[in-house]
């Protein structure tokens, strides 16, 4: 039988190509993307990555085993201390503080992609989490590899940092042992539970385009 993870990856296929076709994603790859929209980005993912961080915290919580407690740990302590890192480093030469991230108000958007993910993690079990935190991981991982190879977008002063990050062997690897630990708990479940697993997934994955849709409008609320 095929992997879950393809199920997955099947499902989630043309939401990913969407994405991949965004303009905020297009005009990243090819240096055009106005600054604006990428501090704008920047902010939204700060307030974002705080709470996507306490998912790797509940991973480790719900993990059944030690060795999959220490990769949630892991998992955390480097979105915490690289991931949100790279970010404060660009916040700062945008001449933005630290504070000034942190106290970001979350757009529309964002409310609704953090705090889905924190409903499935506080309702579900382990792999209700690693289904509704894979998309970032997975998606990510695509989004930077492909950039690494695109023609000169690693040229580009302010967007090279960025790509180097996601399409890192590092990161790749991270993304790798999330897709493996997808499979290994999805083994033998009900097909009732696997649809659910699949649900979580599309709906996550449907949140990050939105996202990079958000970044693009600069969403605000009404008032
Ligand atoms: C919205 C979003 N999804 C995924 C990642 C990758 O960690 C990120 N930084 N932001």
């Amino acid at each position: 039988m095929s992997r879950f993870s393809e199920r997955l990856y099947r499902a989630a296929q043309e939401i990913w190509i969407k994405s991949h076709r965004h303009p905020f994603l297009t005009e990243l790859r090819e240096g055009t993307l106005d600054p604006g929209r990428f501090i704008y980005y920047l902010k939204q993912d700060y307030v974002y990555l705080i709470d996507y961080a306490k998912m790797f915290a509940i991973g480790s919580i719900k993990a059944r085993d030690l060795e999959t407690m220490v990769k949630f740990a892991e998992l955390l302590h480097s979105t915490l201390n690289v991931e949100m890192e790279l970010h404060r480093q660009y916040a700062e030469r945008f001449g933005v503080t630290r504070e000034q991230l942190e106290q970001t108000r979350p757009s529309p958007t964002t409310v609704a992609y953090t705090k889905y993910m924190l409903d499935a993690a506080a309702q579900g079990s382990l792999a209700e989490v690693v289904a509704v935190l894979l998309p970032c991981m997975w998606s990510y991982r695509e989004i930077g590899t492909a950039f690494m190879k695109f023609p000169g977008a690693l040229d580009h002063p302010l967007y090279r940092e960025w790509i180097l990050m996601y399409g890192s062997e590092e990161f790749g690897a991270l993304a790798d042992w999330c897709i493996g630990l997808m499979d290994r708990l999805a083994e033998g479940l009900p097909e009732q539970e696997l649809a659910q697993l699949e649900e979580r997934f599309v709906a996550a994955s449907k949140l990050e385009y939105l996202f990079w849709d958000m970044a693009y409008r600069q969403e605000e609320w009404p008032v």
